[in-house]
């Protein structure tokens, strides 16, 4: 009944051809390389407002301003789309993929652990790594070419578990070891089932040997992530006894059974981040379980995979595109060695925290790759109650609407020249002007990016880090960038680049 009048309330959209039962599953392709590029292709042929059958579940695909801003302003329009619920097993029902009360009060508890001060905390976890990524680019020198993404997917994953888990996996040093491995495994399994609509039901996936691999995946990862909880457990239980106090973020930062930011003055309180030694988000949150057990074992282990996933393969992807993006452009690279120069001179040492405000063009460099290349292209809602678009179609309850980002920002109307890099239009006077909700690659409104200054500060660091030590070449054979969008977006064939030595 509920799928007839989705039928009957949408039959005026424009969509492509579709077939009994599956909709336009093959249109689409059953996988990611072919999927993206379809969906890309539809968005051109049906125009910035179409419809999508996949199976039983209907996709309504948005990708200009009016409609994003129409979505992402929406308070009501807050429960992610139906395809999240296979990140479930394993994320669980965390501040990623939660819904509402419950995921406001993760907001609220987890807000102040992104507060700008804290950030500085990270400093050390971002430059240090940043140096071991330098040292492993050194083999790399004088070949013709070579594939930075997996030296860049190792550096950004040892930054990301060192600063929510507070431990090292040294995935750098090791080079791959289960873990990562396990991670990329998860990632490409849940997409695997997005696009192939007969594994939706749980009674046919489960019976599946995707589905045994991706439970061996699963087990690899949480048996990592739990291992490190209950060492950290311990160890605050054993401070405990010995007269140091490991919650005393508690006791000044509670209002209401939620833990502020601030003391009312503007003031950071005294969280468990905002002490001298450096913590991870974990330990904000344990702190709270420990103050009143809000998170059991279980939702502590789906944050900090939470954590893990949406903090990893997103920078991975935006410094990979933006390193790409450097070396095409040779004047752009000037660009920003001059910036370079002028912030450390002849100077050797790593970026401190208020060196990160002047990088300015870097800063540009960064915007500008998000617009291209969006490391979360699309995102999605389930559409809770009748809605009408700002263009009179009706989007019915019970739909999903998916916000193509990464045609949105290639919108000839909003942008001149769209697919040019261009990181000045991202200078002060070229944005004012600038439509709101035209540029969203940390999603708007209230479920946006609870990350973005991290993720901003870790870019900043590690390209500016890469540029100081190597110059950047393109190579004459390498292959092109070939971009397909597993979740995440990437190049399929990698980031081929040559580099030399800066004397
Ligand atoms: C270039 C880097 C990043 C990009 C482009 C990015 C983009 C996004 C986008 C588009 C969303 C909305 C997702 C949706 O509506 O389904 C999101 C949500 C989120 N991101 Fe990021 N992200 C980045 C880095 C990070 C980092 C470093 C972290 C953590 C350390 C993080 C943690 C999260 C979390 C927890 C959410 C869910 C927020 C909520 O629903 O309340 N992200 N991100």
């Amino acid at each position: 009944k509920k799928t007839k009048r989705i039928h009957e309330l949408t039959k005026d959209y424009p969509k492509p051809t579709h077939w009994p039962i599956v909709g336009c599953t093959f249109e689409f392709g059953t996988n990611p390389k072919e999927f993206f590029g379809n969906l890309c292709r539809m968005c051109d042929e049906q125009g910035s407002v179409f419809a999508a059958w996949l199976g039983p579940e209907l996709f309504i695909v948005l990708s200009n301003v009016e409609e994003t801003e129409l979505l992402l302003s929406n308070n009501k329009l807050l429960k992610k789309a139906f395809g999240y619920d296979f990140l479930h097993p394993w994320l669980g029902k965390s501040l990623l993929t939660d819904e509402d009360e419950s995921w406001r009060t993760k907001r609220k508890i987890i807000t102040p652990a992104f507060h700008f001060q804290i950030l500085e905390q990270f400093m050390d976890v971002i430059n240090k790594n940043s140096l071991i990524l330098i040292r492993e680019l050194k083999k790399e020198i004088g070949k013709p070419s070579f594939d930075i993404s997996r030296y860049i997917t190792l550096c950004t994953l040892d930054i990301i578990s060192e600063s929510s888990m507070g431990t090292e996996i040294n995935a750098q040093l090791n080079n791959s070891p289960e873990f990562v491995t396990s991670l990329r495994n998860l990632s490409e399994a849940v997409l695997y089932r997005f696009y192939k609509p007969w594994l939706y039901p749980d009674f046919v996936y489960n019976m599946t040997s995707a589905k045994r691999a991706f439970n061996k995946d699963l087990k690899v990862v949480h048996d990592v992530i739990m291992k490190v909880i209950q060492s950290k457990k311990l160890k605050r239980s054993q401070a405990k006894s010995n007269g140091v106090n490991g919650s005393s973020a508690i006791k000044n930062g509670k209002s209401n059974g939620v833990h502020s930011t601030t003391n009312g003055n503007g003031e950071i309180n005294n969280l468990a981040f905002g002490q001298k030694k450096k913590s991870a988000f974990l330990d904000l949150l344990l702190d709270y379980t420990e103050h009143d057990g809000s998170y059991s074992e279980q939702s502590l282990i789906d944050e900090v995979n939470t954590f893990m996933f949406a903090g990893h393969d997103t920078t991975t992807s935006a410094i990979n595109f933006a390193l790409h993006a450097i070396m095409k452009h040779p004047e752009v690279q000037e660009k920003a060695m001059k910036e370079i120069e002028e912030i450390f001179g002849d100077s050797n040492a790593m970026p401190e925290f208020n060196d990160l405000p002047k990088m300015k063009y870097i800063e540009c460099i960064i915007k500008e790759t998000l617009r291209l290349w969006p490391s979360v292209p699309y995102v999605a809602r389930t559409v809770t109650e009748d809605t009408t678009l700002k263009c009179g179609y009706k989007l019915p309850a019970g739909c999903s609407a998916v916000l193509m980002f990464y045609k949105l920002h290639r919108d000839p109307q909003l942008y001149s020249e769209p697919d040019r890099f261009n990181p000045e239009r991202f200078l002060d006077d070229s944005i004012n002007g600038r439509k709101p909700y035209s540029y969203c690659p940390f999603s708007a409104g209230p479920r946006n990016c609870i990350g973005q200054k991290f993720a901003m500060m870790e870019m900043k660091i590690v390209i500016s880090t890469v540029l100081r030590h190597y110059r950047l070449i393109t190579p004459p054979d390498g292959p092109d960038i070939n971009v397909v969008a597993e979740l995440i977006l990437r190049s399929v064939s990698g980031i081929h680049v040559k580099i030399e030595n800066r004397s």
